[in-house]
């Protein structure tokens, strides 16, 4: 389980002009997020481009450290660039970072191997998760000179190599034809089903379509703000809509005005 409070963080865009005193433009990505996301629940993460994000998913991966506020990841504070949470998490980015001389087996073993799986442990689990995936005929293949979709699927197995109990993922649909996200999508259902180990999965998107079919919960993200959290069915009532993208554009637009007028 994974809960937010209060996040937020802002960054200093390096003045362009070259003789400029200035320290550079402060960008608040994020004022102030929140949202609590449960085991055997996939969270939706909803957002226009820019709206904070990644920001945020890379905040509770403790890739980057949040100027305030907390995220506690089963309980446990996460600190940025500590191994203590990253255990417990899968993540699969926006920079999918492959090595590119290796194969996709060997990427995906020598991650299992820092998470500290025997080698025999890890090649099994890429078998599993290549027959998963629908990656077994690229498995002995050097990932140089894959597709989008091949480096994200190769780039989701490496995250998964530890059977992490939380999962983060940015935009996982990126670069992936319609067959291939379908099939992610079914093995996300199963990973949140008992079965599967009743995974708590939160992944960011601007896909409406995405988040009607797969989110247990969807959090609306607004210019660095959380501005609503429901299924999609409390969040259609809350807008007063029956479309979900009138719903959104609503909800996250005239929220974001709101908060505007409100700085
Ligand atoms: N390293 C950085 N330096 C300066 N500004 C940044 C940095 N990272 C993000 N930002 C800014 O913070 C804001 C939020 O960015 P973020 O990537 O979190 O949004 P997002 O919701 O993931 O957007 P998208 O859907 O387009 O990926 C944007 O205005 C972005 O330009």
């Amino acid at each position: 389980m994974i809960v937010v409070e209060n996040l937020s963080k802002q960054f200093i865009r390096p003045s362009t002009k070259r003789w400029s005193r200035s320290k550079g433009e402060v960008v608040q990505a994020v004022k102030n997020i929140g949202f609590t996301a449960e085991d055997g629940k996939v969270t939706g993460l909803l957002g226009a481009n820019g709206a904070g994000k990644t920001t945020t998913l890379r905040m509770i991966a403790a890739l980057l450290k949040q100027d305030g506020g907390q995220i506690l990841v089963d309980g446990v504070a996460v600190h940025a660039g500590e191994q203590t949470t990253q255990a417990k998490m899968g993540v699969l980015s926006d920079a999918r970072g492959l090595y590119p001389r290796l194969t996709a087996r060997e990427n995906i073993v020598y991650y299992g191997v820092l998470h500290g799986m025997s080698r025999q442990q890890a090649d099994q689990r890429a078998d599993f998760l290549a027959e998963a995936l629908d990656l077994k005929s690229l498995l002995e293949r050097r990932c140089d000179g894959f597709s989008q979709g091949e480096k994200m699927k190769t780039a989701l197995a490496r995250a998964l190599v530890h059977d992490p109990k939380n999962i983060i993922l940015d935009e996982p649909t990126n670069g992936l034809d319609v067959v291939a996200t379908r099939a992610l999508r079914e093995f996300l259902r199963w990973l949140r089903s008992p079965e599967g180990g009743s995974k708590c999965i939160v992944f960011s998107t601007h896909i409406m379509q995405e988040v009607e079919r797969l989110c247990d919960d969807v959090v609306v993200v607004a210019h660095g703000n959380t501005v609503a959290q429901g299924t999609v069915g409390q969040l259609l009532e809350q807008a007063g809509e029956t479309d979900f993208e009138d719903a959104f554009v609503k909800l996250a637009f005239e929220s974001k005005a709101q908060l505007r007028g409100a700085v």
